[in-house]
């Protein structure tokens, strides 16, 4: 994997000793989109806002495209784009000064088929000579991506794209990113919809209390939703698990009144027979059976409430 971003050991502690980050070590692969997955407060902002420079970390690093964002973070900052979870525009302004006054703050000289080029892409061409003021919101939010665009960054943070947006307004906001990836850019978001992560990430990182508690190919992850768990009910508690069934790798809940075997949906056989059978040979007596399918909201769920 050729990283564009690394992200070494880094820490982020607050004024008055909160740990936001927790040794975050990250690389992300070029032209991949990554989705952040977390609860409020996880840490994901104070992620973004460290590796584009904005917050300063306590220690660790960050490189974007070879560039250190500590050392040299004119050459790193130049690489990013950051589109803000906060909707912050000049009202008064038009969409295509806007983003021309962008791209200058980054010191690229003025350049008007690129900037159309940029609004063609979010499909803002018939919007370039309107006030911001007259937008709707979801409109509006495509102002914010091309601005971060202006200077022609090779990785784009979006936070929070769709928060408080309307179901159609996100689906609409997926149809954006998939098409700047198509473009070659690499997309760095953070949501906390998990449908969100499913719809448009290649890989999913999930933070919770400053720490990457997993970060995975989504298409792994839809596999590990492809698992069911039977529960087997006791009639009476299991002390321990008979060495007959170790094959099943079951797991034991504490009281030893149920028994849970994870099988694979789209494996040509599922196991369940022989295991009833030899459940019974071991002498185990069923009360009850249940099946339940995990999905990335239950991987989700619990790594979180492991925390
Ligand atoms: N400037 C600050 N000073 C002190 N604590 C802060 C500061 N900024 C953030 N925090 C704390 O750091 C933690 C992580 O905040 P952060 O905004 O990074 O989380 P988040 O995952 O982006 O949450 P959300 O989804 O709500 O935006 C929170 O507990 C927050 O209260």
């Amino acid at each position: 994997m050729t990283a564009i971003v690394s992200v070494k050991n880094l820490r982020k502690s607050y004024a008055g000793g909160f740990e936001a980050l927790k040794s975050v070590n990250l690389e992300i692969a070029e032209g991949e989109i990554l989705a952040l997955l977390g609860p409020n407060g996880a840490g994901k902002t104070t992620l973004i806002s460290t590796i584009c420079g904005i917050t300063s970390p306590t220690s660790g690093t960050v490189t974007v495209g070879g560039h250190d964002t500590q050392k040299d973070y004119r050459a790193a900052r130049a690489m990013i784009g950051l589109v803000p979870q906060e909707i912050s525009l000049e009202p008064f302004e038009t969409v295509r000064a806007s983003v021309q006054f962008s791209r200058g703050l980054f010191g690229k000289p003025r350049d008007d088929g690129k900037v159309d080029e940029i609004l063609a892409q979010l499909s803002l061409d018939d919007k370039k000579d309107r006030k911001i003021m007259t937008l709707s919101g979801g409109m509006k939010r495509r102002v914010l991506i091309a601005k971060a665009l202006a200077h022609e960054p090779r990785v784009l943070f979006l936070d929070e794209p769709s928060a408080g947006v309307d179901v159609e307004l996100r689906k609409d906001m997926w149809a954006v990113v998939a098409g700047l990836k198509a473009s070659g850019v690499t997309i760095i978001l953070t949501t906390h919809y998990i449908e969100e992560a499913e719809a448009i990430a290649d890989r999913v990182g999930i933070i919770a209390k400053g720490e990457i508690l997993l970060i995975q190919d989504k298409a792994e992850l839809m596999a590990q939703m492809g698992k069911k768990q039977l529960r087997i009910d006791l009639a009476a508690p299991a002390a321990e698990i008979p060495a007959a069934l170790a094959k099943y790798a079951l797991h034991r809940a504490p009281d030893g009144q149920s028994l849970t075997y994870t099988y694979d949906t789209k494996g040509p056989r599922t196991g369940i027979t022989t295991l009833l059978n030899d459940l019974q040979n071991a002498g185990l007596q069923m009360k009850d059976l249940q099946t339940q399918q995990s999905s990335l909201e239950d991987i989700f769920v619990g790594l979180v409430k492991e925390e």
